[in-house]
């Protein structure tokens, strides 16, 4: 069927639409479907901040264990170190890496782990208390996820806990001297842990005496206590205790069924310096932007 239309009768349809607009008929509908959808109490959402991180900057997501004296305690965690412990932190990092992939880097060491995300990211809109709830709390259920793998003949005696807060960092050299801290903490106590113990075990000394026997001791004081009293060289001793686990994305070659390989993006472990020049000078991808 053709339909014609005259001139006069688009004029009188564009007039009643208009006076259809004008009206107050619609208005009230609107407001009234608004009202259904904003209620009285919609005003309560200005209470939320806007947190969203600043552009432009490094964003480190930390996370802690909480109480991790009592909880490594509780579980039966070798002192001073436990491999198993440890190799669990970083399977738990290694989750909350494939999930955000603006993740570029991660280091870890005793009870905690710092997740860098791209300085340019948009994850979250970069809100931070969405990308440290988000991280830990992903990384925490990792932790009780893969217990099991780690611990098979220890339940969980309790849920562990871990923090987690967000800190941005301006500059390449703040992001570097933020890792350099942690590791020098990691280098420090583990040195100071390791000593420790080894006067109790070893050394047959109370912990009071040992802590006495260390106190105002320098770091050289403490490699010749282990060597002298108990044959062990600080350096040899495994490189994720002296320095802590760094998580990088590498392309891996993988094999494929028909003989050939191709290159995969994968996380892997590496207990290396990240303190000095060397390591930032073979990755120099990781501080510019993509
Ligand atoms: N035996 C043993 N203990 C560990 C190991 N890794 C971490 N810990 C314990 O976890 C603690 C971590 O230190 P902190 O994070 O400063 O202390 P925390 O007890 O967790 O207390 P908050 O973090 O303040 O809640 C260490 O002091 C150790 O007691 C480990 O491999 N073996
Ligand atoms: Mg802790
Ligand atoms: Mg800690």
């Amino acid at each position: 069927m053709l339909i014609r239309c005259s001139a006069s009768m688009i004029l009188i349809i564009c007039d009643s639409t208009a006076a259809f607009i004008r009206s107050n008929i619609w208005k009230k509908a609107f407001h009234f479907s608004a009202a259904m959808a904003k209620s009285k109490f919609e005003y309560v959402r200005l209470f939320e901040v806007d947190d969203r991180c600043l552009p432009n900057t490094w964003i480190v997501v930390r996370v802690d264990g909480k109480g991790f004296h009592k909880f490594s305690t509780e579980h039966g965690y070798e002192k001073p170190n436990d491999i198993k412990a440890l190799s669990l932190m970083n399977r738990a990092a290694t989750s909350v890496m494939e999930e955000f992939k603006d993740i570029c880097l991660a280091y870890g060491q005793s009870d905690e782990y710092s997740f860098v995300f791209r300085k340019e990211t948009q994850a979250y809109s970069r809100r931070s208390a969405k990308l440290s709830t988000n991280v830990c709390s992903l990384f925490t259920s990792a932790f009780v996820y893969y217990w099991n793998e780690y611990f098979p003949t220890i339940k969980p005696r309790y849920p562990p806990v871990f923090d987690g807060r967000t800190v941005l960092y301006p500059s390449n050299q703040n992001i570097r001297d933020y890792l350099s801290w942690r590791q020098a903490d990691c280098h420090i106590n583990n040195l100071y842990n390791t000593t420790f113990w080894a006067l109790i075990l070893k050394g047959g000394l109370t912990p009071t005496e040992a802590e006495n026997k260390l106190k105002g001791t320098l770091s050289g004081d403490k490699n010749e206590i282990l060597f002298s009293q108990f044959a062990i060289n600080y350096n040899t001793e495994p490189e994720m205790l002296r320095k802590g686990t760094v998580l990088v994305r590498r392309k891996v070659p993988v094999a494929l069924p028909n003989g050939g390989t191709r290159e995969k993006s994968q996380i892997v472990q590496e207990h290396v310096d990240i303190i000095g020049d060397e390591f930032w000078n073979t990755n120099t991808h990781l501080l510019t932007l993509t």
